[in-house]
Formats: structure tokens, sequence, C-alpha cells
């Protein structure tokens, strides 16, 4: 589903935040981006969120290459992949409900419809009985749930989490977790960064680790390193 070729990242002509990174990950996959903080990971994501391009190489996503789609393409393609992010980026003046609803209001789906789609997202992630509630009357680990809510409710093929568990304690963090591993078990395509390397070993799944904008690792899981 995703392919990285040889692709590099340079800012400002200069900098080289990714160096030959080649990897590819099949449809239906869970995978970790791991590495220190400046390692690259933000880079990756958001080359495969088409927020940048590559400076050299090719990403192919679902067998087309990513940096020649015409601009007026880039919202359909972005529409297929939900993000996640580290500080869930909530509207706090909405509830529960509005913000969950957006990426549905932005397309204009259908209100009925989109109603019906995001109380199935908020009984993913265990928060149908929220949908009323602030963002600021709940907790930070429910806050991020209501996040991926939002990330899951067009359905996504590819869901992308950049340290979704940051600000999480371990217990919240190993739930968040399983969550995006429920999401992986109904056939949707995951790729987590974190640099949490305590939870990503109790987790057995592949592991792509970045060491200065270089991938310098490509496991099953950390386990099988030692
Ligand atoms: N827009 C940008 N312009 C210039 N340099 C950038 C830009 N974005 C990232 N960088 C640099 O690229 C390198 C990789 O950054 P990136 O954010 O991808 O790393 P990361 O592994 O996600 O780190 P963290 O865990 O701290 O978020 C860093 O040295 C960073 O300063």
């Amino acid at each position: 589903m995703i392919r990285f070729e040889h692709v590099g990242k340079r800012y400002g002509g200069r900098f080289e935040a990714l160096a030959n990174i080649d990897f590819s990950i099949r449809r239906g996959e869970m995978v970790f981006l791991t590495g220190h903080s400046g390692a690259g990971k933000s880079s990756l994501l958001r080359l495969l969120m088409r927020l940048e391009r590559p400076s050299r190489g090719r990403i192919l996503v679902a067998g087309h290459d990513i940096d020649r789609l015409h601009s007026s393409q880039i919202p359909f393609y972005r529409r297929q992949i939900g993000v996640v992010f580290q500080n869930h980026q909530l509207l706090f003046d909405r509830d529960v409900f509005a913000n969950v609803a957006l990426p549905l209001q932005i397309q204009g789906v259908e209100p009925h419809e989109a109603a019906r789609r995001v109380r199935a997202a908020l009984d993913k992630v265990g928060l149908l009985h929220r949908e009323k509630a602030l963002p600021i009357e709940l907790s930070g680990g429910e806050q991020q749930r209501i996040g991926i809510a939002r990330a899951v409710v067009n359905k996504p093929a590819l869901l992308l989490a950049d340290e979704p568990t940051g600000n999480l304690d371990p217990q919240l963090s190993a739930d968040i977790m399983r969550l995006f591993e429920d999401f992986n078990r109904i056939g949707t395509t995951i790729m987590i960064a974190s640099h949490d390397l305590a939870l990503i070993a109790r987790l057995h799944h592949r592991v792509l680790r970045l060491r200065e904008g270089r991938l310098i690792g490509d496991e099953n899981s950390v386990e099988e390193m030692s």
C-alpha cells in the first residue's frame, strides 16, 4: 500500500532531515516508526500526507506516485488518510459531536448521514455518551480518543498517528494502542510515530527505526532484535 523508494528530504536546500529511505508497508499492516527527537519521524509522516514533497526518490501509495498528484486531487488523497496528533488539535469551543463531525462537514456530507457516522465513530472509541461534552470537560485520554474518532470518521484506509500517547500515562497509552489495534483488525493500515520504546516493545508489531534521518532498522518486533 505504501512504498518509499530512496526518499530524501532537505529543508531549505541544505539540512537533510531524511536520506535514502526505502521501505514498503502492505495493506492492513500496523507499523511503528521510532527514533530519537529530530530523527525525522514527523517529516516522514508529513511526506506521506503530502504536506511536504520529497527532495529525492518516490513515494507510492496504492500504486500512485503522490508527488504527481494534481493539486485538485490532493484533498481526495488526504481524505483516505486519518491523522491523529499528540495534542489532538480539538476545537475547544465546539462539543465532542461537532469536533468529530468536522471532516464530514468540510466534505459536505448530508447531516443525517454525518450524524450516523459520528455516532458510529464515537461508539468505537467508547465515548458515545459524551457527545454533548466540551473537550475541556474530558480527561487527556478521552480527548485523545475523540481525536481518534475524528480521524476514523471517514473510514480511512490509512491511519497515521504522530506521538498519539505523548501526554498520557502508561495505562492510558496502552488503552489508546489497543484502540489502534482494533482499527487495524478491521483492515485499516496503521503507522504510528512514537518514541515510547517500552510501550512499543510490549506490542508485537513491525518497527521502523530512524536515526538522524536514516532508516537503521526494520524489525517485526523490538523483541526480535535481542
Ligand atoms: N519545516 C522545517 N524546516 C526546517 N527544518 C525542519 C522542518 N521540519 C523539521 N525540520 C528538521 O528536520 C529534522 C527532523 O525533524 P522531525 O520533526 O521530522 O523529527 P522527529 O523525529 O519527528 O522529532 P520529534 O520526535 O522531536 O518530533 C529536525 O532536525 C528538524 O529540526
